[in-house]
């Protein structure tokens, strides 16, 4: 997509506060409503990054934000704010802040809460208060009764984000959305809002449109954990995965959707299937099975490499350190968990990422070369080609012309 041609403009600009507004989703979707002629206040509690995107830069890589970002500032319709007081103004408050698990694994609704009385105070009867986050079964019709037990008037709605980060705002515009609403006119009026940007639009209940977000990410991490216990099967056969993967797959329709095996990390896909279980584990046995098994992926690759030989006098090196693959967000990446790991088991652990600032870093030269083996963290392109001659351990089956082990 190119930022900068004419976008389609919306036929009722709205004044929208979004809540969260720095973030990885926030951020994207103001620009994106804004620059469809909205009028949109970015609302953050984060004085940094309020400061940074005022500044006209994008705190982390996002396709054609950094374009947009200027263009959005110089129209004057763009605006940025600590203050949650913001909120009174607007016709639509999105909320699209981080919704994290505790440390038992069920979601931090104290979090939650402390948010919405933060905004729920400043709100007035007549507008639209629409939830982006991904949150657990309940939480929007509960959201609902909060705003209704202050006496205030406002439609309530449950709209949940669904791009993949790097790419919203191309995503926002290609993808269908899915709308709910806590009553009829919550629902008519969300789905007036994304059919003025375009977008197609899926009807579902508020439990209904949670429960979408939630399977879909759970089933792609579940589905993720079938590829990584069959990749550990086959090492346990001391068989190629990759090429077993690639025949199975190759002119085989029963076989598409197989995923690669891979570090299944990222601050979304275990956090929502933990969500999506919370306070019921038990009835969600597939995806606590997966978390073993996604989770583990990094202990059993040192395991696999300790059978082959004593690690204690060796260097290790780690080719990226993002949760995925181009992308400079280190959240929930497995590849610290990988250096954790070896940093038991090795003399020294090299880690090297062409797009995350760490002073602990090394360059992929000195990572390379420094190492007695390597193991792809994440997959970047610029390692795609990468010839070395040293043992590498390549769980995606992502390098070229590189003989794994
Ligand atoms: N990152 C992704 O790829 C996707 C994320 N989501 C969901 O979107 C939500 C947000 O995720 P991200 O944008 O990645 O998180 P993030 O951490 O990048 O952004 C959240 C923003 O909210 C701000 N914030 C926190 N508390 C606040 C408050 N009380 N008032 C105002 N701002 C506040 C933070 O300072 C931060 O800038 C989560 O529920 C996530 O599961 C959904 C789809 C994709
Ligand atoms: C493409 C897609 O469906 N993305 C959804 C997802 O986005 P996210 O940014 O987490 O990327 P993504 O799923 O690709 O990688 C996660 C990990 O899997 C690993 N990964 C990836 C591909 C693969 O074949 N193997 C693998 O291990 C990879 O290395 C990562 O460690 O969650 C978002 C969310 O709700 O938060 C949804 O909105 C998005 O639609």
């Amino acid at each position: 997509m190119s930022a900068s041609s004419v976008p389609r403009q919306v036929a009722s600009p709205l004044r929208i506060a979004v809540v969260g507004g720095c973030g990885h989703i926030g951020l994207p979707l103001g620009l994106l409503l804004c620059d469809r002629g909205h009028t949109v206040t970015l609302v953050d509690v984060n004085a940094a990054s309020v400061k940074t995107v005022s500044e006209g830069k994008v705190p982390f890589d996002e396709l054609g934000a950094d374009e947009l970002l200027p263009k959005c500032l110089a129209s004057g319709r763009l605006k940025l704010t600590l203050a949650a007081e913001s909120v009174r103004d607007q016709d639509v408050v999105l909320v699209t802040i981080g919704t994290p698990v505790d440390e038992y694994l069920d979601p931090d609704i104290r979090t939650f809460d402390r948010v919405i009385d933060d905004v729920v105070q400043w709100m007035r009867d007549g507008q639209l208060l629409m939830i982006r986050s991904t949150v657990f079964p309940g939480v929007t019709e509960r959201l609902a009764r909060r705003v209704a037990d202050r006496g205030i008037e406002a439609q309530v709605a449950y709209c949940p984000e669904r791009i993949a980060q790097g790419y919203a705002l191309r995503e926002l515009t290609e993808l269908p959305q899915i709308v709910s609403g806590c009553s009829p006119e919550a629902e008519e009026r969300a789905t007036k809002f994304f059919e003025d940007l375009g977008a197609r639009v899926i009807p579902l209940s508020p439990v209904e449109a949670e429960l979408a977000k939630l399977f879909t990410n759970s089933f792609r991490y579940i589905n993720f954990a079938i590829s990584n216990q069959f990749y550990m099967l086959a090492e346990r056969h001391s068989a190629d995965f990759g090429r077993i993967y690639d025949a199975v797959t190759f002119d085989y329709p029963r076989m598409k959707g197989f995923a690669r095996s891979g570090f299944a990390g990222g601050p979304c896909l275990l956090k929502d299937t933990m969500q999506l279980a919370s306070f019921n584990h038990n009835l969600l046995t597939l995806g606590q099975n997966a978390m073993m098994i996604n989770e583990g992926l990094p202990r059993f690759i040192v395991d696999q490499l300790k059978s082959k030989g004593p690690l204690i006098h060796s260097t290790a090196g780690i080719l990226g350190m993002a949760f995925k693959g181009n992308c400079d967000d280190p959240r929930s990446s497995l590849s610290y968990k990988l250096r954790k790991v070896l940093t038991l088991e090795c003399r020294e652990v090299l880690c090297t990422d062409p797009y995350i600032v760490d002073p602990s870093f090394v360059s992929l030269d000195e990572c390379v070369a420094k190492s007695d083996f390597l193991i792809l963290g994440a997959c970047h392109s610029q390692y795609r080609d990468l010839v070395i001659d040293k043992p590498v351990v390549d769980v995606f089956g992502f390098l070229k012309k590189q003989a794994i082990r």
